[in-house]
């Protein structure tokens, strides 16, 4: 079993020692040559969780996306939403034409305002039966410390969805199934709005009880936004929606929470960009979210106020003010 990863960060290199404990063949691709040759010299990752071994025989690195791809069953995509069309710049639909493609992304496509799966259906041809994604709570700093964590993989096609939940199962990782692909992938668009909400209300002052407030109106919040753009039934207290909002909006190691938290404190979006050294999908997913719903009259407090924050410079304290009014 061959299988491609695409993206050098974190949450790349948790999957890749995760596939690690897997009788596979990794195929790693990143953008950087130098991080290439660093990790064929030193078996590590020099920018992101360095403390996991790569395995020379199991995984080789690559920076020609055509190469990587080349005999491999399965693709998993692991770069921030936003950079996806640039990873995938060199290679067509015929590229990834006949693979099983694994969204590993929580977050949308800015320039469109589309999930990634459907991004992929509109630009590589690729079915919706022949797509996946990984969801469920899981921070990549948690898997390279191998604590116990579970992953869900959503499909509308149930039979992949099972069989990749079965490579990525391991020691240290469960894996379950769900056919709720739509739901999942915005559940975890909207967790990470929610995540970053919550560090700007605790970078103003806001303490446990209005976070605890704040999580339980976001899961509300997520229900009508999912009920309006994918309705069907489903259980939202589930880990891959509920679960997952809670790790983000809680963790120490939350991108988002940590990226609001420094917004709350004053600093300019790009400082916090800049600060952070990984990505923040909530800050792109406000914006697509926001612009997505404004056809429909959904009441969305938390994506509004962030919303106001990073893109229309509106007064912190004011926002903050309006939020608690709205919050039950
Ligand atoms: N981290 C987690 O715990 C976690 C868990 C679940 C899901 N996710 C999701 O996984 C996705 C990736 O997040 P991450 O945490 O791995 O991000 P990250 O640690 O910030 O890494 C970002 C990666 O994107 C690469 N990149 C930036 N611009 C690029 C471009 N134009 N073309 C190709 N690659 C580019 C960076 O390469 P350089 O290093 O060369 O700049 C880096 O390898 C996100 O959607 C995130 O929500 C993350
Ligand atoms: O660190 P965050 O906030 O980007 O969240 C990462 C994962 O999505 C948690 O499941």
């Amino acid at each position: 079993m061959k299988i491609t990863v695409i993206g050098g960060g974190s949450w790349a290199t948790a999957i890749v020692k995760i596939l690690s404990e897997s009788n596979v063949q990794i195929k790693w691709w990143m953008r950087c040559a130098a991080d290439v040759e660093h990790i064929k010299k030193h078996h590590h990752n020099p920018h992101y969780l360095s403390s996991v071994e790569v395995h020379p025989s199991k995984v080789k690195p690559y920076t020609n996306l055509k190469e990587s791809l080349r005999g491999s069953d399965w693709v998993i995509l692991a770069v921030p939403a936003a950079f996806v069309a640039d990873a995938l710049k060199s290679v067509s639909a015929v590229n990834l034409a006949d693979k099983k493609i694994i969204s590993a992304i929580k977050g949308m496509i800015p320039s469109t305002n589309q999930l990634v799966t459907d991004w992929l259906a509109d630009n590589y041809e690729v079915s919706h039966h022949n797509m996946g994604i990984i969801a469920g709570p899981c921070h990549a700093e948690e898997v390279a410390l191998e604590k116990q964590s579970y992953l869900t993989i959503a499909s509308p096609n149930i039979e992949l969805a099972t069989e990749f939940a079965e490579i990525m199962r391991c020691r240290f990782v469960k894996t379950s199934v769900l056919g709720d692909i739509y739901g999942v992938e915005y559940a975890a668009v909207m967790k990470n709005i929610v995540a970053l909400a919550c560090g700007i209300t605790h970078g103003l002052g806001g303490g446990d009880n209005f976070q605890a407030v704040m999580v339980a109106n976001a899961m509300q919040e997520i229900k009508r936004v999912v009920d309006t753009i994918a309705p069907m039934e489903r259980d939202l207290s589930a880990s891959a929606y509920l679960g997952d909002l809670l790790v983000t909006a809680y963790s120490q190691f939350s991108r988002n929470r940590t990226f609001g938290n420094m917004i709350g404190r004053g600093y300019s979006v790009k400082a916090a960009q800049l600060e952070m050294n990984m990505i923040a999908e909530g800050y792109y997913a406000v914006k697509c979210i926001f612009e997505m719903m404004e056809k429909y009259t959904v009441d969305m407090p938390i994506t509004d106020f962030a919303y106001q924050i990073l893109y229309k410079n509106a007064s912190l304290k004011k926002q903050f003010s309006i939020l608690q009014d709205k919050l039950k």
